[in-house]
């Protein structure tokens, strides 16, 4: 997900004209964008995958043109953020719209192309999907579209290239042409339109259901759902953490254990004599040790693994049938089904999933959402840090970790629900057709997170990693330890050395969990040191979006509570729990 917020947007010229792609979302916009201007943008099989806008240059024969990727809209009547996004485009005007209509749900697509009329822009309109209506057996009559539209109708199927070249023809072509503008119609005007022109111009065709389309239906129920929903939960699982361990067991920690890292250190130990900066390169903390141990064999297969399995229930479809399924659940604590997709997103990264709640029609809604996922919702990197403490140590303190998580997920909705003022408006969950994802843009998907991750990740926890050699060798470590000794021993229980994790925690949510790995701890320390880093502080990154979205007095808000209940939530545990043990042993 792209923002170019702070960027100018492109204004039309004498020789570069403008062009608007704008249409409801999940038709396909983002396709034809990446299509057209070889510009990359995500695609994603749901709503609000773009929430704002890019654009990218077009040269057709020899005009040259911009196209605006939209955020996608029902109406324009800017309920979203993303919605005046895109109504502010059209105020400041442009020289030609491609208009993407989705063939499968033609009715609920024509409001905004007859409310785009009003506008004196010319109009191409594209019909996109035709593969995924022709599967479901609905017949557009595309001449007939033309004439009750007024304006060329092209058929496309984005994802296969067809009809874009004339799409584009037809655009340019238009440009500079007077638009016809259309008188204002009120709503039941507007669907009275809308329902002579499908009258007129769609038709079905019984076909027996494709095996695809009977899951489409049995995904939404409640029985079998729910059970499908959670064999495919269990299964994701099984691939991420199992594929994890196995990549990290048998490939990864051998080839850094046994292969990097003594190469590295047989030449600093060449070059460098002995001293704090060879301690620093390669010691116990070392950069070339740590630093590529940690990230690379560690967090990187969990990564990895986990947007390989995320990506592809993206661009099927899946995910907001889960929203559908969960949408009773997630409303007991104030927030709808549709803004489970953000939710989830923060299972990989919270900014985007942060940057995703610009689809939410209210702020209360968005503030909720962004706390949570900041809160308790551990990401990618951190639940590789997880796994790969307490996979192999204590399973029961890994399901305890998430349990916890949810619950406080819950208890953070309902009290967030009841405390801020607002409510949370019902918000139309778009159900997506289910789709073999497409090839290409997932895999383009899969290569921008990875590269995403080794850019925003690797840099901070290499700082990282550097700044906890320097404190180990300059024992600064200790005067840190002996200062905060009687909250990290005392009340959480753990060794002093588990500042460590304090210390790198600011900077990054997976290194507050790492540093513990190299500690000899019980199950009740694992489990304490595990709680105090799923709350922690969300890391650096995650503070920027927050400011930037909402307000400084916002990001540092939610940096207080978590870091209050991170201490509250893992001393607690820590005092029970060692009365416990004390009583039983
Ligand atoms: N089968 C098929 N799939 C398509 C076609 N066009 C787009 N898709 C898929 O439809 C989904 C939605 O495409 P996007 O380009 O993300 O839609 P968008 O209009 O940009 O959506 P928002 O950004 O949410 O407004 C993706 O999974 C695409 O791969 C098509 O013609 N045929
Ligand atoms: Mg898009």
């Amino acid at each position: 997900m792209s923002c170019h917020s702070e960027q100018v947007v492109p204004v039309s010229s004498e020789d570069k004209i403008k062009i608007l792609l704008m249409g409801n979302p999940n038709v396909g916009k983002s396709v034809i964008f990446s299509k057209l201007t070889g510009v990359h943008v995500t695609s994603s099989n749901y709503v609000g995958t773009t929430v704002d806008y890019t654009y990218g240059d077009v040269n057709y024969k020899n005009k040259k043109g911009v196209i605006i990727d939209v955020p996608g809209t029902y109406s324009l009547e800017a309920s979203s953020e993303a919605e005046r996004v895109a109504t502010s485009f059209l105020e400041e005007g442009a020289d030609v719209i491609i208009c993407v209509l989705d063939a499968t749900n033609l009715a609920r697509n024509l409001d905004l192309a007859l409310s785009l009329r009003e506008y004196p822009i010319p109009i191409v309109y594209s019909l996109n999907l035709i593969d995924v209506a022709e599967r479901d057996g609905i017949k557009i009559d595309k001449d007939k579209l033309e004439v009750m539209l007024k304006a060329p109708v092209i058929p496309t199927v984005a994802i296969k290239n067809k009809g874009l070249r004339e799409l584009l023809d037809r655009a340019f072509s238009l440009c500079g042409q007077k638009a016809e503008t259309f008188p204002k119609q009120s709503e039941d005007e507007r669907w009275a339109t809308i329902n002579e022109i499908t009258n007129e111009v769609q038709s079905y065709e019984y076909k027996e259901p494709t095996f695809i389309q009977k899951l489409e239906y049995l995904t939404l129920k409640p029985w079998p759902g729910i059970p499908i929903a959670l064999l495919v939960l269990i299964l994701s699982l099984g691939v991420v953490v199992g594929g994890g361990k196995a990549l990290r067991a048998l490939i990864l920690l051998p080839l850094v254990n046994n292969v990097i890292t003594p190469f590295f250190t047989r030449i600093v130990s060449f070059i460098v004599p002995e001293g704090i900066f060879r301690n620093l390169l390669v010691g116990e903390f070392g950069i070339l040790k740590i630093g590529i141990e940690w990230p690379f064999a560690l967090i990187l297969p969990y990564v990895f693994l986990f947007y390989v399995v995320f990506s592809f229930l993206e661009d099927s479809g899946y995910l907001p049938r889960i929203g559908v399924l969960a949408d009773g659940a997630l409303k007991k604590i104030g927030v709808q089904g549709g803004n489970i997709i953000p939710m989830m997103l923060g299972y990989g990264c919270a900014v985007p999933a942060i940057l995703g709640t610009r689809a939410a029609t209210t702020y209360k809604e968005r503030i909720m959402v962004a706390t949570l996922v900041s809160f308790a919702i551990p990401c990618a990197s951190q639940s590789g840090a997880f796994f790969a403490l307490l996979g192999d140590k204590s399973f029961l303190a890994l399901i305890l970790v998430y349990l916890l998580s949810f619950m406080t997920l819950f208890t953070v909705g309902i009290i967030m629900d009841k405390v801020i003022k607002g409510k949370g408006q019902p918000m139309l969950l778009e159900i997506p057709n289910l789709l073999l994802p497409d090839r290409t843009s997932y895999f383009k998907k899969l290569k921008i997170r990875m590269k995403h991750f080794l850019m925003d990740a690797e840099g901070p926890m290499f700082v990282g990693i550097g700044i906890a050699a320097l404190v180990a060798e300059t024992g600064v470590l200790n005067s840190i330890s002996t200062m905060i000794g009687p909250l990290v021993e005392g009340w959480l229980g753990l060794p002093k050395e588990a500042s460590l994790s304090l210390l790198l925690g600011i900077i990054r949510r997976e290194l507050a969990v790492l540093p513990l790995l190299e500690l000899d701890l019980s199950t009740l320390q694992l489990l304490v040191g595990s709680v105090v880093a799923l709350f922690y502080l969300p890391c650096l990154a995650v503070f920027g979006v927050l400011t930037k979205e909402f307000s400084l007095k916002v990001s540092l808000g939610i940096g207080v509570a978590t870091i209050t209940s991170a201490f509250l939530f893992a001393g607690l545990i820590n005092q029970i729990g060692s009365l416990i043990l004390a009583l039983v042993g």
